[in-house]
């Protein structure tokens, strides 16, 4: 032991090993200490000292508080300024608080705040290097041109049957897991992982599954293991977002060759059978081979600029050559862009039901004056639940209490100078990184009165306090907004339209309430699972 202590003090007192321990030295202090001057330097308020490499998210990262709380604990801390420093690991980021800002951000300015800030390399990551969500510049503009028609209105309206149908089957399943009381407790957030993966299968892939009987289908288990944000994965995302060049250096995938294989193989023979026997069904694969083919058109009266202009628009639409990895990427981004996120919200908004029966019962009326109107369930159109205000009013609501994506990032691709309140101004460069605190500007009781309250009606017309749509930024604002959005609200409304037809929604011995935020996961969900108990509704009705 003596020996090796010598050896190991021998060693440091080498020539080399003075050398090693400066050059640790010199990295350490251009690493951490230099790096953690950045806002003081600019006269930017922040958090000091922000925990070494870690970041002002060191909480977030070593499972003691969810991202939300500790965005909304700095956000509140700095409420007399429009905008403060944060420290995602080491890369300095401006958080901008103030709504008017955001909306300059996002909108007005887009030009210089184009891109998300992850980057990741197409050869490597095939599919989310692909995906519209990571793509930057004039690449970023011409697929969300191309895609955009996919997404509209009438699109939605032809994939709405798709959903019904398969609404109606899911329900009959859970039917068969009540007990004998006509009651079954259920998880919400597996069950809409489920209802979510089979409708994404169907209108994104072209593909029947029915996740409640057949458990453990490939769809299902690539699908949960792709949009997992917990734990490792979570922190890689972010790492993604803040270290892009040594992650590619490290040749670090966020997504696994088996995934990418899978979907690529699903995605190809899918569109080689049709190509083969000529079958159009009316879903994502097939407005994507529309695309490929430059034939999707845009509708009448549905407007989907690509916000910005200039380079990229609509004349460099005819010029794109697709690859097999631009098609499987745009499906898969349904689910990493939809299948958590609509979960998320659909788990939310039960909960929300379960534990506001006044809440419940109102939007019970609606669906039960619809469904009478209509005469039955099954013959739901999509315009028929456009009409239903209330449960619009309450997927808002649970949008606004529980936003699934708890901030939007940006990054500076042209020099712009942000205004504190006090007049000081401070220069942002190409590169530099933004975020907006979507979760805690929509608690924010100047914006949202009684913010912690589930008010849907807060929504309504006459409400005694309108809401500012520019808050709600759930799917974000300006012309980088999801492009996804339509179609996760008309599934959510679809699903409960169902769901309330056939059962009553009631907190369990099971429910945690007040729900408290799962540390070790960057998208909200609940610590406890979401556990409710579901009754059957009388006989007749149902
Ligand atoms: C409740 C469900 C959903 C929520 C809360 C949500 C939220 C978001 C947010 C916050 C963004 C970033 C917006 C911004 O930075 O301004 C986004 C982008 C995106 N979302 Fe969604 N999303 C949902 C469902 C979907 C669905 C169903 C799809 C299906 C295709 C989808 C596809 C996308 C895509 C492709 C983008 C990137 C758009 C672009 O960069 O141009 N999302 N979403």
């Amino acid at each position: 032991m003596a020996t090796m202590l010598g050896g190991l003090v021998s060693g440091l007192l080498s020539l080399e090993g003075a050398l090693a321990v400066s050059v640790a030295a010199l990295l350490y202090y251009y690493l951490v200490v230099r790096a953690t001057r950045y806002f003081a330097e600019r006269g930017v308020p922040y958090v000091a000292p922000p925990v070494a490499l870690l970041g002002n998210g060191a909480d977030f990262m070593t499972r003691k508080r969810h991202i939300t709380d500790v965005l909304g604990d700095m956000y509140r801390r700095f409420e007399r300024h429009r905008f403060f420093g944060y420290f995602d690991f080491l890369s300095p980021i401006y958080v901008v608080r103030d709504l008017e800002l955001v909306k300059q951000i996002c909108i007005k300015d887009f030009d210089h705040f184009l891109n998300h800030r992850i980057q990741l390399d197409e050869n490597h990551d095939p599919l989310f290097g692909r995906a519209l969500f990571a793509m930057r510049d004039t690449r970023w503009r011409t697929m969300r041109t191309i895609l955009s028609p996919a997404f509209t209105g009438s699109k939605m309206r032809l994939m709405f049957g798709l959903i019904t149908t398969y609404c109606a089957a899911a329900v009959r399943t859970i039917r068969t897991e009540m007990g004998a009381d006509g009651c079954a407790e259920l998880e919400m957030k597996e069950l809409f992982r489920r209802f979510g993966n089979d409708i994404v299968a169907t209108c994104a892939f072209g593909i029947e599954i029915n996740s409640f009987r057949d458990r453990a289908n490939a769809f299902f288990t690539l699908g949960k293991e792709l949009t997992n944000l917990e734990g490792f994965q979570g922190v890689k995302f972010l790492a993604f977002s803040s270290f892009p060049r040594v992650m590619r250096a490290l040749r670090l995938r966020l997504f696994s060759a088996k995934m990418t294989s899978f979907f690529r193989h699903v995605v190809m023979d899918t569109i080689a059978q049709r190509e083969q026997r000529g079958i159009v069904r009316h879903d994502m694969i097939n407005l994507l081979m529309e695309a490929r083919k430059q034939e999707l058109r845009v509708d009448e009266n549905e407007n989907v600029e690509v916000g910005g202009g200039g380079a990229g628009g609509a004349d460099k639409k005819r010029t794109v050559d697709w690859t097999d990895d631009d098609v499987t990427a745009q499906c898969t981004v349904f689910f990493f862009g939809g299948y958590d996120t609509v979960s998320t919200l659909s788990a939310f908004m039960a909960h929300e039901l379960a534990v506001n029966p006044d809440v419940q019962e109102r939007l019970r009326d609606e669906i039960d004056r619809v469904r009478a109107s209509i005469g039955g369930a099954e013959k739901l159109t999509y315009e028929t639940m456009q009409s239903m205000r209330y449960l619009d009013m309450v997927a808002n609501e649970t949008l606004r209490k529980w936003t699934p994506a708890p901030f939007l990032d940006r990054t500076c691709s042209k020099p712009y100078v942000l205004e504190d309140a006090d007049g000081r101004k401070v220069q942002l460069r190409k590169g530099d990184g933004v975020w907006i605190p979507a979760a805690a500007i929509m608690r924010d009781p100047l914006l949202f009165p009684e913010p912690d309250r589930f008010w849907p009606e807060r929504f309504a017309p006459d409400s005694p306090a309108p809401v500012d749509t520019a808050a709600m930024l759930a799917f974000g604002l300006g012309p980088r907004n999801c492009i996804g959005s339509r179609f996760a609200l008309m599934e959510t409304k679809a699903v409960f339209f169902f769901l309330l037809t056939h059962f009553r929604l009631e907190a369990g011995p099971r429910t945690q309430h007040p729900i408290q935020l799962k540390k070790a996961s960057l998208a909200p969900s609940a610590e406890k699972g979401f556990w409710i108990r579901f009754r059957l509704r009388d006989a007749q009705r149902a």
